[in-house]
């Protein structure tokens, strides 16, 4: 039995989200949480012919509470979204209170549930669901995941579209380590499973590479003010839950990158601070996936000179960003 729950369910990337996890056939409740629409959209999923009982919940009458009562996951896609123009740190003035708020209802509620932040900023907001959990006393790092997972799918989608084949696309890897904003979007080419990437020139692989931190923007672009990255989120939502999910049912070698607190692993963590040079408390980066969540940080490993710039160049940023998170809730009344 696996309750999954969605904070935010009504939403651009909530909908979809909900969608692919009701169409999961390891999961067997879903609970939907969100300020609006929640019941019809729940009413819609339960028509579908799956295993997973659905229920929607709205905040009176403790439906915060109630949705998140049993759950063993839980995603967070609420929040809002950016328009053009916008960095993903201008959305932390709205974001941050509402990620706080729903981090203390499952701090209070389902402590041991795994979280996946999706909500952006996610350099800050998943500090921010770590933070509160601390300040409950319930805090595990290898339980708490800021989703980083559609840099790793836009990097397979990309590089299977220069090779012009699509059908390559789900089964190529790329690391992409780091954080989730421009520049501290590191993806690591030189490691993609597939040799495209190493024989393009110096300036198509930092046009690529130029995409994947700024492939976000594609979309806000292109929806004109209509937000941001809803579909191709739920599919990576639903990609990283599912992984999780697998290997809490027992499947070994599960591998995917995800920005994690790196005392999830001690000593795996130790190695990726010595290998990026600075004290990070947070970074994205390949993590090996088990029944208690995170079971290992693994290195990152042999990266080109030009790569290991680009690390450099995020790690400032990331710093600041994961700093505003802390700052956020030490000076927040819980
Ligand atoms: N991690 C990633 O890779 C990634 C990718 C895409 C988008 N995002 C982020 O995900 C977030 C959601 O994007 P979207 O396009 O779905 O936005 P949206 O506006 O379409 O949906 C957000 C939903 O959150 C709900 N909500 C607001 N406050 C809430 C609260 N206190 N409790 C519960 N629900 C609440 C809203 O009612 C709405 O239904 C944004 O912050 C966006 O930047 C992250
Ligand atoms: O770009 C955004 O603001 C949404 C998301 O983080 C993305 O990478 O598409």
């Amino acid at each position: 039995m696996t309750k999954a729950v969605v904070l935010g369910a009504a939403g651009g990337i909530g909908q979809p989200l909900s969608l692919l996890l009701k169409a999961n056939p390891l999961i067997s409740e879903l609970a939907l949480f969100d300020i609006v629409n929640t019941p019809g959209v729940a009413v819609d999923l339960s028509h579908i012919s799956t295993p997973a009982k659905v229920e929607g919940y709205l905040p009176p009458n403790d439906g915060l509470k109630k949705a998140l009562t049993g759950a063993d996951i839980v995603l967070i896609p609420a929040g809002i979204p950016r328009k053009p123009g916008m960095f993903r740190d201008d959305l932390f003035k709205i974001n941050a209170g509402i990620v706080r708020d729903l981090a203390v209802g499952i701090a209070t509620t389902a402590p041991k549930a795994f979280v996946l932040v999706i909500s952006n900023p996610v350099n800050s907001t998943a500090p921010i669901v770590a933070e509160v959990f601390k300040k409950h006393g319930v805090f595990d790092p290898k339980r708490i995941f800021g989703v980083t997972t559609l840099d790793v799918v836009r990097a397979s989608t990309f590089v299977s579209e220069i090779i012009g084949d699509l059908s390559l696309a789900p089964s190529i890897v790329v690391p992409v380590i780091g954080g989730h904003s421009g520049v501290t979007i590191i993806p690591l080419f030189s490691q993609s499973s597939h040799p495209l990437p190493s024989s393009l020139s110096s300036e198509d692989r930092e046009k690529l590479t130029y995409r994947v931190q700024f492939g976000g923007d594609e979309i806000v672009k292109a929806k004109d003010g209509a937000g941001s990255a809803t579909l191709s989120m739920a599919y990576a939502g639903s990609e990283f839950a599912s992984k999780l999910l697998r290997a809490v049912k027992g499947e070994k070698g599960i591998v995917a990158p995800s920005y994690v607190h790196l005392t999830a692993d001690k000593e795996g963590g130790e190695v990726v601070k010595k290998e990026i040079g600075r004290d990070l408390e947070y970074f994205s980066v390949p993590i090996e996936l088990g029944p208690e969540g995170v079971v290992k940080i693994n290195a990152i490993g042999k990266v080109t000179e030009y790569e290991q710039g680009l690390i450099a160049a995020a790690l400032p940023d990331l710093a600041t960003n994961i700093e505003k998170g802390v700052t956020f809730i030490d000076s927040s009344k819980l």
